[in-house]
């Protein structure tokens, strides 16, 4: 079995009863259901046995499907819920390292798209085979007791039929992945647009982008085109195999039955072990996508963390010291952080500055812990970030506000924390219940970036990263909010990222990073000459 399938199945284990439960209705509903036929026969060859055992099995098996529907979906459900939990937990501990190179409404197309699709594994494949196993094993005995040639001629025919899903199966795993990645690509796709949607007006590349789409769309149309041809071939050999055993039947029947009042039931028992092999290649005929999903979903929720993780132990604040860091982003890529070591002495402010590329926003990055360094360390008050991490905080450079009020937003990393008094540090006389509309579509850039600062100080975190957080602003804004901020960074260790001369200027310390290496430090006047 495919391991990220096996890895699934076992998924299962969790809700043993439930599954137990699935499976002792299915088993009822297909034996119930196999009794109703055999009973029939039964009345039509001999017309000795009263109507009411079947009319009872057929309450039986109404009952038992209405049932097994109830508790397979409960398990799949349940199931589906605890793999987005372990998708969103994997997203959180490979974000955000990994994640920049997969687009967003790609990994949406895994936790959503891709797990829904397990739905089938889940609620009608698993318990469903050993049913399915179980039937045809039983039919087979009961035809053999009643007339021996039977399963001889029953039994290849129904292993045949077993085959077909594998006579195909390289088709269908590559026919299931290219349908899900060709969802994917175009999920993606529809996520991109969607949110790029003012740009592509702005710049009348609306055409062009519904090109694209279509592009994508006929993409997936190939693909399921293929993936429905290969799952009708496999239907019609399914069928023939089906036929010519039913055929065969019939003529065994005819042959060595000696009473017409058993043909009836000899058919029944014939059909009882080839229906179950023909409800296995139904149900293995999504195998490919199954699988392929199975593969998308298997690979997030494994996917290693980019960082040891945290062990918090109760850090004091104190001096925030970069010693001889180094980092690469891949191991074959160049090395961006060259022994990089700077102190940022605890309440004071240090301004990081050097051209475009120098390794700025990757020191930052280090010091959130979005990285581990390959070398050196960093600590705060001595302590190893892995375990003062809750100290830091951060004002970003690019704000991300989630649709609710400005007062969620402000609370997002202190639930019970109080919004007007962040706020007006950051000098936004704004009504927390504003809604902000989605990622703060309602709010100007300088409004946002407020609203981010206050988010900030919120955490009340005694270690402040602000990435050019006053980018957005314009110049009187900027002056009032630069000097909004010189009363949060008062007692608080910060660390500014910022190319404007007046930022650089109010910070103790400067910190000049080039190609990766610290050229300079020391007062804004002692590195000057590094900035012009
Ligand atoms: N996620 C990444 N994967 C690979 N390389 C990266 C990644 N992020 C940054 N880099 C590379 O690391 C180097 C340092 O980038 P960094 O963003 O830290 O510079 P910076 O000084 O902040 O630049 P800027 O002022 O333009 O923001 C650059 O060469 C950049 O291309």
């Amino acid at each position: 079995m495919n391991p990220s399938i096996r890895w699934l199945a076992g998924a299962v284990g969790g809700h043993r009863t439930a599954f137990l439960s699935t499976l002792a209705a299915n088993l009822t509903s297909q034996l119930a259901l196999w009794g109703i036929a055999l009973s029939c026969a039964w009345l039509v060859g001999h017309g000795s046995l009263t109507a009411g055992v079947p009319a009872a099995l057929v309450l039986l098996a109404t009952a038992a499907a209405w049932w097994e529907s109830y508790v397979a979906h409960d398990l799949a459900y349940l199931v589906l819920a605890r793999l987005r939990g372990q998708a969103y937990e994997a997203i959180a501990r490979i974000a955000p390292a990994r994640l920049l190179g997969r687009r967003s409404g790609d990994l949406s197309a895994v936790v959503l798209s891709d797990i829904e699709t397990l739905e089938w594994l889940f609620a009608h494949t698993l318990a469903q085979l050993i049913t399915s196993f179980v039937v045809l094993t039983a039919g087979t005995v009961a035809a053999f007791l009643i007339n021996p040639w039977l399963p001889l001629v029953t039994l290849p025919l129904a292993c045949l039929v077993l085959t077909v899903p594998l006579w195909l199966r390289r088709f269908s795993s590559r026919h299931g992945s290219a349908m899900r990645a060709a969802t994917a690509d175009l999920h993606a796709d529809v996520v991109d647009t969607v949110q790029g949607l003012r740009e592509i007006l702005a710049f009348g590349a609306v055409d062009r982008r519904r090109a694209l789409l279509a592009d994508k769309t006929r993409r997936l149309a190939r693909a399921q085109t293929a993936n429905a041809a290969r799952g009708g071939l496999e239907a019609a050999l399914t069928d023939v195999l089906l036929s010519t055993a039913a055929a065969a039947s019939l003529a065994v029947v005819a042959l060595t039955v000696s009473s017409p009042a058993d043909a009836p039931l000899a058919m029944v028992l014939a059909a009882g072990s080839l229906a179950p092999a023909a409800q296995v290649a139904l149900l293995l005929k999504e195998y490919g996508s199954l699988r392929a999903s199975a593969d998308r979903v298997h690979t997030l929720v494994t996917a290693p963390a980019n960082v040891t993780p945290s062990r918090e132990a109760r850090a004091e604040p104190g001096d925030v010291v970069f010693e001889d860091v180094r980092f690469r982003y891949t191991p074959e890529g160049p090395e961006v952080l060259k022994g990089v070591s700077f102190t940022i002495p605890q309440g004071r402010t240090v301004a990081l500055v050097g051209p475009s590329g120098a390794g700025k926003s990757t020191c930052v990055s280090l010091l959130l812990r979005y990285w581990d360094p390959d070398a050196g360390r960093i600590t705060i008050g001595g302590v190893p970030l892995a375990q003062a991490s809750s100290l830091v905080t951060v004002v970003p450079q690019d704000v991300h506000l989630f649709a609710g009020t400005v007062a969620d937003n402000v609370r997002l990393g202190a639930p019970s924390a109080d919004v007007e008094g962040p706020l007006a540090t950051a000098q936004l006389p704004i009504d927390p219940r504003t809604v902000v509309g989605e990622r703060g579509v309602a709010l100007s850039g300088g409004q946002r970036a407020r609203v981010a600062i206050a988010r900030a100080l919120a955490t009340e975190a005694p270690v402040l990263v602000l990435d050019e957080a006053v980018a957005n602003l314009d110049t009187s804004t900027e002056e009032r909010l630069a000097s909004a901020l010189e009363v949060a960074a008062a007692g608080r260790t910060t660390l500014v990222i910022a190319h404007r001369p007046a930022t650089i200027r109010r910070a103790d310390h400067v910190v000049v990073l080039d190609d990766g290496r610290v050229v300079a430090q020391g007062t804004f006047a002692e590195v000057s000459h590094w900035l012009e």
